[in-house]
């Protein structure tokens, strides 16, 4: 791949927003003829990870892109207003300054920072006047199963702490046993909840038994208004893997084609390697195209990407000075 173009400003939208995706009718013929061709998939997504798309001179400038492209997130029961301020320190600031200023990246920052409801006000008051969003995940995360009327009322509590983010968390019942109807009313009436904060549906796909039942969750999830499409919560015991994405993403297509309207892709949980971000971003480049690559439309879910992300940077900036220095002393 060429080398992004990244400004230093990477966390900010793009100048022509996207509309929201405003949802349509439940489409049940659409829904019931959605397939995935388990094998095909899995052969495809076994190519990806070996496939040499970024070259070594543009990677930095992925790894930086794929920074801006991040939900800096923590979810633990431990979580304290101290560990919520110090993430927001970091996504603010996510790599050493003298990394940045080598790679000419000042001013790049993380996309997002996720927490739960109880420390969203930490995290705004941290985040006031960067323009860094702040994202609650909601509705019982992660099993989603307290009482329905709570979940949609924590959704309106989140947006009044000043979330502009809600992740919300499906019903997985609702998928396995094929109750589209059941899932779109759920996710519809969620979507309302958001106001004008952005819905991200979190499938719990490692939940949700086979890869069509993926495909036709997020199909019925984005006509009831996601405007975007998670895999996981980082707490089922499979997470986001690359035929679940490729699945995802065929599904976001399709709705695009028919509907024109982009709904975007979070990959989330257990993300944790800085070239395993590079396989996802060449995924999506190859799929969707570059307009994905943004972060209205593009995040990684993660808690402990960005350090391994930082390491190679610093592996490539430390290189490159050694070689700059050995050509001086040439
Ligand atoms: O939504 C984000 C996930 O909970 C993060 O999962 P992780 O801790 O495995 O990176």
């Amino acid at each position: 791949m060429q080398t992004p173009t990244i400004t230093a400003e990477g966390h900010q939208l793009p100048t022509a927003l996207e509309p929201r995706n405003p949802g349509m009718a439940l489409d049940l013929d659409w829904v019931r003829t959605a397939q995935a061709n388990t094998s095909a998939i899995e052969r495809r997504a076994k190519t990806l990870p070996g496939r040499r798309s970024v070259k070594k001179d543009y990677q930095a400038a992925w790894l930086c892109k794929a920074i801006s492209l991040i939900d800096l997130t923590t979810l633990s029961g431990d979580d304290s207003e101290g560990r919520v301020a110090r993430l927001c320190a970091k996504a603010k600031q996510p790599v050493r300054a003298d990394i940045l200023d080598a790679l000419g990246m000042q001013g790049l920052t993380t996309g997002a920072v996720c927490v739960y409801h109880d420390m969203i006000d930490t995290a705004v008051s941290s985040l006031k006047g960067t323009g860094i969003p702040v994202a609650a995940v909601s509705t019982g995360f992660p099993a989603g199963l307290s009482p329905y009327h709570l979940r949609i009322a924590e959704i309106g509590e989140s947006v009044k702490a000043g979330a502009e983010e809600i992740d919300i968390v499906i019903t997985r019942r609702h998928v396995l046993q094929g109750n589209w109807q059941a899932l779109y009313d759920e996710m519809k009436e969620m979507r309302e909840a958001c106001g004008d904060a952005h819905v991200k549906a979190i499938l719990a796909t490692g939940e949700l038994g086979t890869l069509r039942n993926v495909a036709r969750a997020s199909l019925v999830c984005m006509m009831a208004g996601a405007d975007f499409i998670k895999t996981s919560t980082g707490k089922e015991s499979v997470n986001a893997t690359l035929p679940v994405s490729l699945v995802m993403i065929r599904a976001i297509r399709d709705y695009y084609d028919r509907t024109g309207f982009r709904v975007g892709y979070k990959p989330a949980g257990g993300i944790s390697k800085a070239k395993d971000s590079l396989v996802y971003l060449s995924l999506i480049k190859d799929e969707l195209g570059d307009r994905w690559l943004q972060p209205d439309l593009f995040r990684f879910g993660a808690s402990s990407l960005l350090g391994d992300i930082e390491r190679q940077l610093e592996h490539h900036v430390t290189g490159q000075y050694s070689a700059n220095h050995r050509h001086a002393m040439a």
